[in-house]
């Protein structure tokens, strides 16, 4: 559905991204991740052509997106930053929406609207963070765009209005199946809504891979330091914590069952771990990549 070839961007002397490659599939729920300012932003940007490129390729269904109406009205990207039009109504934001994206639902919107208790009668810059957070969601879920982009969607958000989101937002795509890319950096809120994960890191894509596949070779291990050293010798260890003659080891390892076994066998715990605490060790350890 989306094909990015190459794809180059610099502000100034500044590299941002480089040679990034990554195709994506209709219909499917993608998480993007990284550490602050690796380019998150820049690159779904580009997407939606609210900033140029400095080289390479975006193709939605085949055609590039810069600056092609056709391509365009498939996209809507929900900025972490404001929408761009700040001083009028929530409710005229809502009408310019109508006109800018193909597949908007008028009814949804309003079935929205109701769901966050929301005045559009006030002006946009007059609301709180989080209720400006809640307009972009609302734009975001009400387009039913072919590719709706969230970046960080949870931006002031109390917990309850992010759980809101997440569950319309799980609803919404059983109905109406499209590709949702979110940038979030609460990724463990988010894991069950992820299908795959695309991890930026040094310019470009560093990992990208379903959920599932990822969680399944990620564990800690927890035990006596002398039974788990053998074990895990020759395996990649992403992470170590030492408790006196304990240690807890993150490994990034998919483990056979005769392995896991072994591992009981030697009272070792054995426990899944998070996205999120993975997501860390791995962008802090460069060496990992040829893991994967
Ligand atoms: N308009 C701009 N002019 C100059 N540099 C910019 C501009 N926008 C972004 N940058 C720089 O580009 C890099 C990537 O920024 P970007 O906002 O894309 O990162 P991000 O991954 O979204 O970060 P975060 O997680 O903190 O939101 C950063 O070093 C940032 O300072």
């Amino acid at each position: 559905m989306l094909e990015i070839k190459y794809l180059n961007k610099s502000y100034g002397d500044t590299k941002v991204l480089t040679d990034l490659s990554l195709e994506l599939e209709e219909n499917k729920v993608y998480g993007l991740l990284g550490r602050n300012g690796v380019g998150k932003t820049t690159l779904l940007s580009i997407i939606a052509n609210q900033i140029s490129k400095s080289s390479g390729e975006v193709k939605l269904y085949g055609e590039e997106v810069f600056e092609n109406p056709k391509a365009l009205e498939n996209i809507c990207m929900v900025r972490e930053k404001g929408i761009g039009v700040e001083d009028i109504k929530v409710k005229k934001i809502f009408n310019m929406a109508k006109i800018l994206y193909k597949d908007w639902d008028e009814d949804y919107k309003n079935f929205l609207i109701k769901e966050f208790n929301f005045n559009t009668n006030k002006k946009y810059n007059k609301l709180s963070r989080g209720n400006q957070t809640i307009v972009g969601l609302i734009l975001g879920l009400a387009s039913r765009s072919k590719l709706t982009i969230f970046d960080e969607p949870s931006l002031g958000l109390d917990a309850a209005h992010r759980y809101k989101f997440y569950n319309l937002l799980l609803k919404d795509i059983e109905n109406y199946p499209r590709t949702i890319i979110i940038s979030t950096h609460l990724i463990d809120e988010v894991t069950n809504l992820f299908e795959e994960v695309i991890i930026l890191k040094d310019e470009s894509v560093y990992i990208k891979d379903e959920v599932n596949n990822l969680i399944e070779k990620a564990y800690f291990l927890n035990g006596k330091e002398e039974n788990i050293a053998p074990i895990i010798e020759g395996k990649r260890v992403i992470h170590k914590e030492e408790f006196g003659t304990s240690v807890i080891v993150g490994l990034f390892h998919r483990l056979t069952g005769e392995e896991k076994q072994r591992l009981k066998d030697n009272n070792i715990d054995i426990s899944p771990m998070p996205l999120q605490k993975l997501f860390v060790y791995l962008t802090e350890n460069s060496h990992v990549k040829e893991a994967l």
